[in-house]
């Protein structure tokens, strides 16, 4: 199904999910959808292999953690999460050299916690890996005792403007 794309969010400059000046990273950009989910999507690469032609858990892992903690800022982008849980079910191979989709969703939430679950999509449209994911709310200054700054953390314009994602 198609859905409207209702905005990008920003990226940061050295995360490894994110970073946009992480050339070993994944480059990911992020979009909300006009479903109330935020889909990812990036480029795999060789140098995020495990065996030969097959990306590793733990990026699949990253990848995932972001995408379900990303979701929380939708509603209200003042809200902040470091991951606390985080369920992984691997049940197909992710390839290197593969656009790949995350999906991640907010299922529950209160005062300090938020929960949430996501999917990594392959080309072919198959569900690849999902996750579970538990997070405590924390202000940005107490999670990098530094300050948001626009180097850190900013709006990248893509060279053609996604206005519909396919999932
Ligand atoms: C400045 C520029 C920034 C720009 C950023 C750029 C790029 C970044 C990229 C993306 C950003 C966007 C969003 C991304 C979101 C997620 C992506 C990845 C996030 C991470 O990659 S993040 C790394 C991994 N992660 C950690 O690094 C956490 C390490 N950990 C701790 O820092 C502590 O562990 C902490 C603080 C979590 C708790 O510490 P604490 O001392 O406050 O804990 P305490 O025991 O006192 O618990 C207090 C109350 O929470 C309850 N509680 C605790 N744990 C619970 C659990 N598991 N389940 C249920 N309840 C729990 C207790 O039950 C108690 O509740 P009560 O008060 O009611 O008793």
């Amino acid at each position: 199904m198609k859905y409207k794309v209702i905005k990008k969010q920003n990226s940061g400059n050295s995360c490894v999910v994110c970073g946009v000046n992480n050339e070993l990273g994944l480059k990911t950009s992020f979009y909300e959808l006009e479903n109330g989910e935020l889909v990812a999507i990036c480029d795999t690469k060789d140098w995020h292999q495990s065996y030969p032609g097959r990306v590793h858990g733990g990026m699949s892992a990253a990848l995932l953690d972001e995408t379900i903690g990303r979701a929380i800022s939708i509603n209200d982008e003042t809200i902040w999460g470091v991951t606390v849980s985080l369920d992984i079910k691997y049940k197909k191979p992710v390839p290197t050299d593969a656009t790949i989709k995350i999906i991640g969703r907010i299922t529950s939430e209160n005062r300090k916690l938020f929960e949430g679950s996501g999917e990594i999509i392959l080309p072919s449209g198959e569900i690849a890996v999902t996750a579970t994911g538990k997070y405590m709310k924390m202000p940005v200054e107490k999670i990098t005792d530094g300050e948001l700054t626009s180097e850190e953390w900013k709006h990248v314009e893509d060279k053609e403007k996604l206005e519909y994602i396919e999932i």
